[in-house]
């Protein structure tokens, strides 16, 4: 079996070699994925996963805008249309100034199997661009949304493929997209995902990820017993997904440690509680602060400057900021530290090494395709209300957003569970995701 996945790597790799995040997510998918084509007549010798690998178009494109000072700024923008097998792609926008090809590649891969699960028609994809928010005003995000649309617009369409929001993208710059796309088309569609209330909107989406992270690893607690109540938990990042991540939490009674950004984490050892998360919220959504702001309010918190938050100890492991940002080393701190639940809302936070070192431990570990789907899933739901024209009350969508995580969950128990009763989360949610996708690739031909 070693030879038939190296040899198949190794194909990626001579086709893709300098793309190591994506390489890094076909491998994840292919030691547990190829094994199970090679044992159902089905998949096998139909090339069917490097066909998955291949995006069935890659578009990148120029954006130019006006600074505030008046010069004129070059970004690139790009969107990876990975796979329509089982509906209209479907997946976020990053602006970030280190979005390349090789990381818009690893999440539109991710996002195939991930939309997959949440057994909603959508295919997959992703997008983005290298341009940094960070320190522009609120006129420059506009003029660069708006730069960017002019040219995405032609490659979208509320059948074709909807983005939404990522790392960088929130409801401000979903709002300036949307309102190009509108005047470029000349259509009120539900062409983008992640909109405001008052215009097409859903209710719980913004909250979604971040729930359903936390929905996700109750279940994975549940066959074991536990709960979140009284528990320690340590969440990286302070953006949208690790908010609310941090706020069900605290609903469901545990101890919030620590968030953190780029520049390094706050540890509040009296814990994050409610209005202290308001804070936060204002720091990062209003202010557009950093997180050692929170100091100057919470005197009794420390800053740890440069460094991640996996040396806290804890009973339950968040990660909500970025990818690779929990090595093999910070994994067995985790461990040494008691840590029994991982759950991740990032895409692909733990490098490979890292989730070795959680599967040799057999803790509960959920990868995030399967724990973070919740945001897209809810995403579909918006979509089901776009086309309805009508909206789901707040209970209603948060509902339909549990029963979805614990669909997931149920699908990785399927697929994942070994003879000792161990489930392997990761092998559970990339065959279940694969299953579904490749018998549609199969009904349809080779196209
Ligand atoms: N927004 C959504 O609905 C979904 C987001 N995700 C994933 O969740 C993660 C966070 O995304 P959002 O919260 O939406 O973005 P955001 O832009 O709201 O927040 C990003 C967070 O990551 C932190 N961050 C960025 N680069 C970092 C670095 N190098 N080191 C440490 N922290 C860093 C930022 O400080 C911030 O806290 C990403 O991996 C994203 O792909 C996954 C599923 C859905
Ligand atoms: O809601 C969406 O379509 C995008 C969510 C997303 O980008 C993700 O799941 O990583």
């Amino acid at each position: 079996m070693k030879n038939i996945i190296n040899e198949f790597l190794n194909l990626v790799k001579e086709r893709n070699g300098d793309e190591p995040e994506f390489l890094q997510a076909v491998e994840e998918v292919a030691e547990t994925v190829l094994p199970y084509i090679v044992k159902h007549e089905i998949y096998y010798g139909k090339n069917i996963l490097l066909r998955m690998v291949e995006p069935e178009r890659a578009i990148t494109f120029r954006v130019c805008w006006v600074d505030d000072s008046g010069v004129i700024q070059v970004n690139r923008g790009y969107r990876i249309q990975m796979n329509s097998a089982i509906g209209p792609y479907k997946g976020g926008l990053r602006f970030h100034p280190t979005v390349n090809m090789s990381i818009l590649k690893f999440l539109a891969f991710e996002q195939v199997f991930k939309n997959s699960l949440t057994t909603l028609p959508m295919g997959g994809g992703k997008g983005g661009s290298d341009f940094d928010p960070k320190g522009k005003s609120d006129g420059e995000i506009m003029r660069f949304c708006h730069s960017f649309m002019s040219e995405l617009f032609r490659h979208i369409g509320p059948n074709t493929d909807i983005p939404a929001g990522d790392i960088g993208v929130g409801a401000r710059e979903v709002g300036f997209l949307f309102g190009m796309y509108k005047k470029l088309k000349n259509e009120f569609t539900g062409v983008l995902t992640g909109k405001g209330l008052s215009w097409g909107g859903s209710l719980i989406r913004p909250e979604a990820t971040g729930y359903g992270t936390v929905y996700f690893a109750q279940k994975m607690l549940e066959t074991k017993g536990e709960g979140f109540n009284g528990k320690q938990v340590v969440v990286s990042g302070s953006g949208n997904v690790a908010q609310y991540a941090v706020e069900k939490s605290i609903q469901l009674g545990a101890n919030v440690l620590t968030m953190s950004d780029s520049s390094g984490y706050i540890y509040d050892s009296e814990g994050i509680n409610t209005e202290k998360l308001a804070h936060i919220m204002q720091i990062k959504n209003v202010k557009r602060g950093r997180i050692s702001d929170y100091l100057e309010t919470y005197k009794n918190a420390i800053f740890v400057k440069g460094k991640t938050p996996w040396e806290v100890k804890c009973d339950i492991a968040l990660p909500c900021a970025t990818q690779n940002e929990l090595t093999e080393i910070d994994a067995e701190i985790l461990l040494k530290n008691g840590c029994i639940c991982v759950s991740e809302g990032a895409n692909m936070p733990s490098t490979i090494q890292a989730v070795h070192v959680f599967q040799k431990a057999r803790i509960l570990y959920a990868p995030g395709k399967a724990s973070n789907a919740g945001g897209v899933a809810t995403s579909g739901l918006e979509m089901t209300q776009n086309s309805l024209r009508f909206n789901w009350t707040r209970e209603e969508v948060d509902l339909k957003l549990k029963e979805i995580m614990s669909n997931i969950h149920d699908s990785c128990i399927k697929y994942g569970k070994d003879e000792d009763g161990y489930v392997d989360y990761v092998r559970g949610a990339n065959i279940a995701g694969f299953v579904k996708v490749a018998d549609a690739m199969l009904a349809q031909g080779i196209v």
